[in-house]
């Protein structure tokens, strides 16, 4: 370690264990960024998370905080001190009455889900997976797809942070509410979230049924029952087949009966799909026929042939298998949109440009499937709404994303010109990108224009919390105006920039890219007098950690007028 960290941290509190190793190689679940964090920190206790930001605060440098990774994008790369809660992953208080419960934010959804089961409880909504953390699945408006549900974050009532100057501030609907809006949707740039109390439901089982539709049946019964005859629907949309999988389940009592097998889940067809893939990026003009043969093979050639159905708890039937390595690129608009968004990207995958209206040519194009179709419905919710919140404010949302598989972590040849019509198209619909995934064509001024005045709150709250940047990186400078533009990047003088990616010259990592980011600590020479005022100002609490639940502590902290607590300072 970092001799001027080591003397740092000898002026901390030695009762309190900083985790810390050096040389861990990071990277997102799909293999597409890598990046090697100076110092990979794993703590175990709020006392510790408190001490680590202290630390970097003092040594100068940038926080970032990795769930479980799942986020495709560059969001969670650093070159600084990576922060994982995976130890810090305990249920804390489970009330069976009112169903209230409350864990460390760390912990897995995968984890969460027995535990309350045990209690005769669940999570009353899913995305397609369950390895995230709770903290990561907030952080990024992480959806399912149902209109009877928002985001997964609508259970949350309250959440605690700790904050660049190391205190606790808890933060809900009626306290802290603008931190807590904030904190719905936070890109990991407020602080590091240690604490979440969400609501549980009764635990429940779902019946679930699933068949191929022709799209033409899709678009007819899109406003007629398609997404409002069962509590959760999806679809997956077969371009090519002009087709669809239509999945949908309800609560219900009947016993339990497994899935069967299928196709792609076995290892035969896994493979075979697989290899079919990777085949696709020499031969892209094979697509139209892997997706009729594996989607054939996998839910019956044609519409109604094959229904397969199962009774599973909702915890594990609501999940699907993702199969590979994948870019995904999701966007939310208004759900009555939906059949025009789709029969102009189903138009420009056939190459009829009069209908698609989408000035970028498909020729010698082939593309993956799904394209997938899910809903969200958050204008009946009564909790407030994430500052940052994607979904349509008034109205039912759809979500489509554009799926492409990454066989052997390569890049599939399509990703470029396909990626800049679908987003093109998105953009012409007044979509909103879901903040997690591969989206490329937009930036800060773009996006602020789709938020607006939600966008400037979040910014404003964020600014309070972190005026240095401590949790801030190329991911939020790029996507979010974070600084004016007449500002420089001195005004937010821990905040990380890019220096360089480039392809990873790591064994497995095929097309993955890894993330350099500047080392601006190096430069930032920490004067005696920067410090001498740094302790005036923030350290002059020695007592036990500090909790601030009112609106005054947070107003207090927001001029930096607050007491942190320094373990042993
Ligand atoms: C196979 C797959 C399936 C998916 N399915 C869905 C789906 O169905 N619906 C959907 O909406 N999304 C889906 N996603 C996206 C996924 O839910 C989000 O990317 C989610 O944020 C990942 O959670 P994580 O724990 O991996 O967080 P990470 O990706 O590690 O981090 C995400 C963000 O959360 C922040 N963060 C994490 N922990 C903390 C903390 N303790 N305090 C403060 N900030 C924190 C990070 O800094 C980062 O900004 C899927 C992704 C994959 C790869
Ligand atoms: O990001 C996502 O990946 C899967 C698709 O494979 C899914 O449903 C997401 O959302």
């Amino acid at each position: 370690m970092d001799s001027s960290i080591s003397h740092e941290l000898s002026k901390l509190d030695p009762a309190v264990p900083f985790r810390a190793t050096a040389d861990h190689l990071h990277h997102t679940w799909a293999k597409t960024f890598f990046s090697r964090p100076e110092l990979y920190v794993r703590p175990q206790s709020i006392a510790e998370v408190q001490q680590l930001v202290t630390l970097a605060r003092r040594c100068r440098r940038r926080l970032v905080t990795v769930g479980s990774g799942h986020s495709p994008s560059d969001l969670t790369c650093t070159s600084s001190w990576l922060v994982n809660l995976d130890d810090f992953n305990r249920i804390l208080h489970v009330d069976t009455e009112t169903r209230l419960v409350t864990v460390e934010a760390g912990i897995r959804l995968y984890e969460l889900g027995p535990r309350l089961e045990e209690q005769g409880l669940t999570l009353e909504n899913l995305g397609s997976i369950d390895s995230q953390s709770i903290a990561g699945v907030i952080a990024t408006g992480t959806h399912g797809s149902s209109l009877r549900h928002g985001l997964l974050s609508e259970c949350i009532e309250s959440l605690g942070l700790v904050l660049s100057n190391g205190q606790l501030v808890r933060c809900s609907a009626t306290n802290n509410s603008d931190l807590f809006r904030a904190a719905l949707v936070s890109l990991g740039a407020l602080g590091i979230v240690v604490e979440v109390t969400l609501r549980a439901r009764p635990a429940f089982n779902i019946a679930w049924r699933q068949e191929r539709y022709s799209l033409s049946k899709v678009l007819s019964e899109w406003s007629t029952g398609l997404w409002t005859s069962h509590e959760f629907v999806r679809v997956w949309w077969l371009p090519y087949e002009k087709g669809a999988i239509v999945w949908r389940a309800d609560p219900t009592d009947q016993p339990l009966r497994a899935p069967p097998k299928n196709f792609y889940g076995e290892w035969f067809g896994y493979h075979v799909y697989h290899n079919l893939l990777a085949l696709s990026s020499y031969v892209p003009r094979i697509l139209p026929w892997v997706e009729w043969f594996i989607f054939g093979l996998q839910y019956g050639f044609r519409p109604g042939a094959t229904v397969t159905e199962a009774v599973e708890p909702a915890r594990a039937g609501l999940l699907m298998n993702c199969l590979y390595s994948q870019f995904v690129n999701e966007w939310a608009l208004p759900l009555e949109k939906g059949p025009e968004a789709i029969i102009r990207l189903s138009a420009w995958l056939h190459g009829d440009l009069q209908t698609a209206r989408i000035p970028f040519s498909p020729k010698g194009l082939w593309v993956h499937c799904p394209i997938e179709v899910r809903v969200s419905d958050s204008s009946k919710n009564s909790n407030p709404r994430p500052f940052l919140d994607p979904t349509c404010r008034d109205e039912p949302t759809l979500y489509l994303n554009a799926t492409l598989y990454r066989p052997y972590f390569r890049d599939p040849p399509c990703r470029q010109r396909y990626y800049e019509a679908f987003e093109w198209l998105m953009r012409d619909m007044g979509a909103k990108p879901h903040w997690a995934k591969n989206f490329t064509t937009l930036d800060s001024t773009e996006l602020h224009r789709l938020y607006k005045d939600d966008m400037d709150q979040w910014l404003k709250v964020r600014q309070e919390v972190d005026p240095e940047g401590m949790f801030l990186g190329e991911w939020h400078c790029r996507n979010l105006p974070v600084v004016g533009p007449s500002e420089h990047d001195d005004q937010l003088p821990l905040a990380e920039r890019e220096s360089q990616r480039c392809k990873a010259d790591i064994s497995g990592a095929g097309d993955g890219l890894e993330w350099i980011g500047e080392r601006r600590w190096q430069s930032q020479t920490h004067s005696e007098e920067d410090h001498a005022s740094e302790l005036l100002h923030d350290h002059s609490a020695p007592s036990p950690p500090t909790t601030a639940t009112s609106e005054e502590s947070f107003d207090l902290l927001a001029k930096g007028e607050a007491s942190i607590l320094i373990h042993g300072a």
